[in-house]
């Protein structure tokens, strides 16, 4: 899918860290340009969450590669991923590697639809889509992070501390940097949006920006991000 990616289909990869803000943006990029979205986190969630409701340890290798190779997505509703617990196991299992190469082929599908696709996550930038038109590494400080963290997860009504959520995250950075099979890291044809101090209709915008000038400029790939 290569040299077509770049001619023709628009697939937008949103890599950054948890809490980033980068499922807001791709989810308002794919409606802004009307493209199918998958948050490819949810994938690793539902592979936590099914070694977890099987009785396995979450470090259990064997299960988790077991559960990779069978389960079917309809079986776990949203909402009952977007929990604390579920997104520290899903960083314990996302540095497995058969767990990694597991879900690659469900999200170049996804990919690789008529029009193009966004896909948010980790390594969508790096390995899922290399050949994306546009690439997005969102962040934000780890304090930002955690108090947005904090307001989501107090909003659906899970007890924690500011604290508790940003010493989460530091844990979940150091896992998700450090693991040796598609660590997070910049795209070197990413351009990096720092949300920190944007609103989500700033950081939208900027987004779409950047976007529109990758679109604009698709041969020219590592020219505005060097500055
Ligand atoms: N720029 C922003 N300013 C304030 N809150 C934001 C911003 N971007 C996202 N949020 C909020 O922060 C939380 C985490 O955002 P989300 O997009 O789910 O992050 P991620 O997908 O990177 O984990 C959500 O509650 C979202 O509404
Ligand atoms: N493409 C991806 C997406 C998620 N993940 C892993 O899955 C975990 C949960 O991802 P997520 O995107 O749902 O987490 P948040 O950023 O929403 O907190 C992350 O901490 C990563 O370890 C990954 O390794 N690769």
């Amino acid at each position: 899918m290569s040299s077509n990616d770049k001619r023709g289909r628009l697939v937008i990869a949103v890599d950054g860290p948890a809490a980033s803000g980068k499922g807001t943006l791709a989810r308002r990029l794919a409606a802004h340009y009307g493209l199918p979205y998958l948050d490819t986190g949810l994938l690793y969630r539902m592979v936590a969450k099914a070694v977890l409701d099987a009785g396995h340890d979450i470090q259990d290798a064997d299960a988790a590669a077991a559960i990779v190779a069978s389960f079917d997505e309809a079986a776990f509703p949203e909402d009952s991923l977007r929990g604390r617990e579920i997104g520290e196991a899903a960083s314990v299992v996302a540095a497995m590697p058969a767990v990694r190469s597991g879900l690659i082929a469900r999200q170049r599908r996804f990919a690789g639809q008529a029009g193009g696709a966004v896909l948010d996550g980790r390594d969508i930038g790096t390995v899922i889509c290399p050949e994306a038109r546009a690439k997005l590494f969102v962040t934000a400080t780890p304090e930002v992070r955690a108090a947005r963290r904090h307001r989501e997860l107090t909003a659906r009504g899970e007890p924690a501390t500011f604290e508790g959520i940003l010493a989460d995250i530091r844990r979940r950075d150091a896992r998700d940097s450090g693991r040796s099979d598609a660590p997070l890291k910049l795209a070197e044809d990413a351009v990096l949006l720092d949300t920190s101090a944007l609103t989500i209709e700033e950081a939208a915008a900027a987004a779409i920006g950047i976007v529109d000038a990758r679109r604009a400029n698709p041969s020219h790939e590592n020219a505005i991000i060097s500055d």
